[in-house]
């Protein structure tokens, strides 16, 4: 039991329809990458945390080394605190250059998943190729995370083909859209090797696509407070580690310093 939700102030700070809209929510998505969490950590989690998280990526294809029988625990314990859990895209890829595609949508299907991410951060996909593991992933009744951005140092998508490729997988049935920044969040896509963000290169996007769509891979705290100053506390995140979830949170209802007068404070002049 939430103790602030008890008290008159409490109850509107946290009343979620004032700041937050509650789960299952469609903005504002916070989608976190767990790289091994046993189970008890990810009970703990989920615990805490569960409201604030919308998305738990499996990170790379650590999903096929988790002992089975946790990997459909956190299947279940996901799914009774209203997360989607999914496995990350390398996986995929692994899958792709094995030409197992197939073989994986089956096995994830009868795993229990219901997202999976395409993505071709590590190898080359035509669009075709694109196109058809999408399709085949609806075929499979899968939810699609597709993202764009490749994973080598210093890449970066020139816009038009950033958008021409969103439009496509929209167009073949992807739910959303992920701008690759890898758990570094350097030298790639919107992050210079300081991790800095291209602010013109994000409006750009913006300006080109349906930016409720996309989610911004921001791993590091800074990151995370210019997306949320640029794009309102509303923007999808993900690539969150698993220890700053609270902290995303605050960020978006104005109970940090850094959103404080952006998100938090109804009245910002006179005494108090
Ligand atoms: O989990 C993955 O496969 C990778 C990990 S990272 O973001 O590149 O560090 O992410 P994905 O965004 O799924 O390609």
């Amino acid at each position: 039991m939430d103790p602030f939700a008890e008290t008159t102030w409490g109850s509107r700070l946290m009343d979620p329809s004032l700041s937050r809209k509650a789960k299952p929510r469609t903005a504002g998505l916070t989608m976190i990458i767990d790289k091994g969490l046993g189970l008890s950590a990810f009970r703990d989690l989920l615990e805490l945390a569960g409201d604030y998280i919308d998305y738990i990526k499996l990170g790379f294809g650590t999903a096929s080394i988790t002992p089975l029988p946790v990997l459909r625990e956190k299947l279940r314990l996901a799914k009774q605190y209203g997360v989607y859990l999914y496995p990350g895209g390398t996986f995929f890829e692994v899958a792709c250059a094995q030409r197992e595609i197939t073989g994986y949508f089956q096995t994830l299907s009868e795993i229990g998943f219901d997202w999976v991410e395409i993505s071709d951060g590590s190898l080359e996909l035509s669009a075709t190729e694109r196109s058809h593991a999408i399709e085949m992933a609806r075929s499979f009744s899968f939810q699609v995370i597709t993202e764009i951005g490749k994973k080598e140092k210093g890449s970066v998508t020139p816009i038009d083909l950033l958008a021409e490729t969103f439009r496509q997988d929209r167009a073949c049935g992807a739910s959303f859209v992920i701008i690759e920044g890898r758990e570094s969040g350097r030298s790639i896509g919107i992050f210079n090797a300081s991790g800095e963000i291209d602010t013109n290169y994000v409006h750009d996007i913006c300006s080109r696509v349906e930016p409720e769509r996309i989610w911004w891979e921001c791993p590091q705290s800074g990151q995370q407070v210019t997306i949320l100053q640029l794009l309102g506390a509303e923007a999808n995140l993900g690539n969150i580690p698993v220890t700053e979830v609270l902290s995303v949170e605050s960020l978006r209802r104005g109970l940090r310093s850094d959103t404080f007068f952006t998100f938090g404070s109804t009245t910002q002049e006179g005494p108090v």
